[in-house]
């Protein structure tokens, strides 16, 4: 039976001191970000996922992203360098809680950078997004960790979005989507599929066709649904003013042996 854990953590009060890149600032709310981060998890329970709180990392404004810190790929945690200085203080806490599950880990090490926001698995294919925080020596060490456990690492240019999931993630059939405006080159994919709004190609992956889905893409909720796909909707509103995700709310871990 496999594992379903999701890493989460809490959002701190430093929160709205939080990165933006290709956004302009807004104003966050934090009282209104941890509900929504709250709703967010009780949204995995609900659907089957024990989440695990990573302990919380109150200097760090954007250690709720805590998909960046850290890549899976079967019992192996890859422990990222992530490309914002400001975000390196994050994976302490990160790789004490996947050592606590029995992960076997790995590192990213300088000069290497990679943001685990900027890796797809879909499969055995491992995409990663050379962009703003990935550079090509992190792309590197991310193919020396992973090839040798089977996966086929495939490189993809990213300089629209923040990230590679910024800009597409995958259907449980393998169909990558994306909103063409943000996807560099869509032909790298080879099943794509475009969605009408920039933040419905964000989906977490529910475990059967369910699909967790942010409340800002409702046609694509409404795409998604014709398509037969079991569509959760969640607010993550206060999030999405830092570039943030469903997807880089949790880790999903499927193959633990613990
Ligand atoms: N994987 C993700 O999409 N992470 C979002 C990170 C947002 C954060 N404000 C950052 O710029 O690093």
């Amino acid at each position: 039976m496999p594992s379903k854990k999701a890493l989460i953590r809490r959002p701190g009060p430093r929160l709205a001191e939080g990165l933006v890149t290709h956004v302009e600032r807004e104003d966050v709310d934090v009282d209104l970000a941890v509900e929504q981060w709250e709703a967010y998890a009780q949204a995995l329970r609900a659907h089957g996922w024990e989440t695990v709180e990573v302990e919380p990392a109150d200097d760090c404004p954007d250690a709720v992203f805590v998909e960046d810190a850290v890549v899976m790929f079967r019992n192996v945690a890859l422990i990222t360098r992530p490309g914002a200085e400001s975000r390196r203080a994050e994976t302490a806490g990160v790789e004490e809680a996947v050592a606590r599950l029995g992960c076997s880990v790995n590192w990213i090490w300088e000069p290497g950078t990679l943001d685990g926001g900027d890796v797809l698995k879909v499969g055995d294919t491992v995409y990663v997004g050379r962009g703003g925080r990935t550079n090509a020596a992190g792309v590197q060490q991310l193919r020396a960790a992973f090839e040798p456990l089977g996966a086929r690492v495939v490189v993809v240019p990213v300089s629209r979005v923040l990230h590679l999931k910024s800009a597409v993630t995958a259907l449980p059939d393998g169909t990558v989507i994306g909103h063409i405006p943000k996807v560099d080159r869509p032909s790298l994919f080879p099943r794509f599929l475009s969605v009408p709004e920039e933040s419905g190609a964000h989906v977490v992956l529910l475990g059967g066709d369910r699909l967790l889905l942010a409340a800002s893409a409702p046609r694509t909720a409404e795409l998604l649904t014709d398509l037969g796909f079991g569509v959760v909707v969640v607010d993550i509103g206060e999030f999405e003013k830092l570039e943030g995700c469903v997807t880089c709310l949790s880790v999903r871990m499927r193959e633990l042996y613990a």
